[in-house]
């Protein structure tokens, strides 16, 4: 579960500190503009606990600052003011390789997420090597990485796992999304981010890759952001749904409040709290 509040009090907000494994204290990310003279304040002064093993839905409309908030988590971009905490440790000022082995990412282009030149195996090995921070020439074990990609990718009923030493170009769009989530998977990280994961899919593959995403996280009790412009996917996949606008997070529903909830409803919410519309995108999605 998340727990947001806007004071320095964790206490009055109910929150259990110690079982945070994100924490965000006025977290604040600043863009400048082309002509050097705007700056746009893509975060704005966020406070943000993520409770271990939650999976936590974040929406809103475009520009709102969601990937912005997924590239400071993952270290890709980092903080022009605040704190950002993972398992309880100061992180906002290192890089993104410092934080290679605790945190993976599954991006929305399913190009971007496995070496197309390189077979299905080949790609398992990197992802546990980089588990290992072990990188490097060294050979891997083949039977071990093998195993561990069979039992992956077996979830997604797919039949990629007879398909090991193909290269992964050959993999639908589907299929890849479902290799990316299987090595995160086999990685298992303290924090998965999944950046909008399968809206590039059909809605049939969509499904299966969203459900057995959600039945694999479950298991291995992985803290879990994701970006979606899918509300009912939110709302289906997630513990707690916080909605983004204009650098802040405007809404944060999460148990019975949440349950009951629909996307329409949730829409209008929206709607009556910032004055705009959704992007159609978001309702075309359901
Ligand atoms: N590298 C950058 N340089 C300048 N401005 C940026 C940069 N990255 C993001 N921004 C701006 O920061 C704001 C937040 O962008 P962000 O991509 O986080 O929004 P988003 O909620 O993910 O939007 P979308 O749903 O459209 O992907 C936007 O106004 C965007 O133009």
């Amino acid at each position: 579960m998340i727990v947001l509040h806007h004071s320095s009090d964790s206490s009055a907000a109910g929150m259990h500190p110690s079982l945070s494994a994100v924490r965000l204290r006025g977290a604040t990310k600043r863009f400048v503009g082309l002509g050097k003279k705007e700056v746009l304040t893509a975060l704005d002064s966020i406070d943000l606990d993520v409770e271990e093993s939650s999976c936590v839905a974040l929406i809103g409309s475009n520009g709102a600052g969601k990937s912005t908030l997924l590239s400071i988590l993952m270290g890709t971009l980092l903080l022009d003011e605040g704190v950002l905490q993972l398992d309880h440790q100061d992180v906002g000022e290192q890089p993104s390789w410092k934080r290679a082995d605790k945190i993976a990412l599954v991006r929305q282009n399913p190009e971007h997420n496995v070496l197309s030149a390189l077979s299905i195996e080949e790609n398992f090995a990197l992802a546990i090597m980089g588990r290992e921070r072990a990188f490097g020439l060294r050979r891997y074990d083949r039977d071990a990485v093998r195993h561990a990609a069979t039992q992956a990718l077996a979830k997604f009923g797919m039949g990629i796992e007879s398909r090991l030493s193909e290269a992964a170009g050959t993999l639908s769009g589907g299929q890849r999304q479902a290799v990316a989530v299987a090595m995160a998977a086999v990685r298992n990280p303290r924090l998965l981010l999944l950046d909008e994961h399968v809206s590039a899919l059909d809605p049939k593959r969509a499904k299966v890759v969203a459900e057995v995403t959600e039945d694999i996280v479950r298991a291995q009790s992985i803290t879990t952001v994701m970006v979606t412009h899918d509300l009912s996917h939110a709302l289906k996949h997630s513990d707690r749904v916080l909605m983004m606008h204009r650098g802040r997070i405007v809404m944060d529903l999460s148990g019975d409040e949440k349950n009951a909830i629909g996307f329409t409803e949730l829409a209008s919410r929206f709607e009556h709290l910032v004055g705009e519309a959704l992007p159609d995108r978001t309702l075309l999605a359901v």
